[in-house]
């Protein structure tokens, strides 16, 4: 179904409910650059770190595209774990792991309280966003904790610049690039006031502090378009 949600007047904050889930996959397509290249890109890596019965967990897993993309890519079993807290994304995710016949295990769970211990890879697409700064450092200290030795975390955000001119040129071209997708400027303007406070964007640099305060020993870009990033961690 195409994302239809900001053409009409939105008086609320951006939340992760039955409107935003049934569109959900034409919205990250349309509003994530490159969303399906960097789905493989992370998938690539993925595979690269990953073993026979390895446990892989996906925080924030949505609608579980990523997670079933890399059931599907794998030649070996692999243990999928998916945690999200919206009902109405998992909901979509059930349907969709029945109908690729991809074994997920779908937890409608909070990122910052669910165990996921012995994970060989965490992955976590565009959600560290959504949690509040101070949680968030914790959260990133409980992924660290919960990853084997040598274990990876990949993950992606939307990113500002401490540049304000840079910063400001960069919105004006993620704007164009909405346009380009078919988005008019009222959604566009709308989306923009219901992410206010909810969508809390690190600097490339505030990313790559937490992960080293976190205990990473490495911590690369794999994939940057703009305002938008993908990283990749080592334990
Ligand atoms: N505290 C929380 N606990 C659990 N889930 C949460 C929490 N906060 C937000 N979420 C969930 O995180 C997901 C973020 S979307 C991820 C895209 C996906 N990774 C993809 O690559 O397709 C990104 C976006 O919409 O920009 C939503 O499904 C929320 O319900
Ligand atoms: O910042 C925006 O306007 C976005 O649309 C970013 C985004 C993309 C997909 C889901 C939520 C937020």
């Amino acid at each position: 179904m195409i994302d239809k949600v900001f053409e009409k007047s939105i008086k609320k904050q951006f939340e992760f409910d039955e409107d935003v889930a049934s569109v959900f996959d034409d919205m990250l397509n349309r509003s994530i650059p490159f969303y399906k290249q960097m789905q493989e890109l992370t998938i690539n890596f993925a595979l690269n770190h990953l073993d026979k019965d390895d446990y892989v967990y996906d925080l924030g897993c949505s609608t579980a595209s990523t997670l079933i993309e890399l059931g599907k890519q794998s030649n070996f079993n692999l243990n999928l774990i998916g945690i999200d807290n919206s009902s109405a994304m998992l909901a979509r995710a059930k349907k969709k792991c029945k109908a690729f016949g991809i074994d997920i295990d779908l937890k409608n769970e909070d990122l910052l309280t669910t165990n996921y211990d012995h994970a060989q890879l965490i992955i976590s697409n565009y959600t560290l966003q959504f949690i509040r700064p101070l949680q968030r450092e914790k959260l990133i200290k409980k992924i660290y904790n919960a990853l084997n030795k040598k274990g990876i975390f990949i993950f992606s955000e939307k990113v500002i610049s401490n540049n304000k001119v840079l910063n400001k040129q960069s919105i004006d071209i993620y704007y164009d690039f909405k346009k380009t997708q078919g988005y008019s400027e009222y959604e566009i303007s709308q989306k923009r006031e219901a992410l206010e406070n909810v969508l809390i964007p690190y600097t490339d640099e505030e990313n790559k502090k937490m992960i080293l305060d976190a205990g990473f020993t490495h911590f690369e870009t794999i994939f940057k378009w703009v305002n938008f990033a993908t990283y990749i961690a080592i334990k």
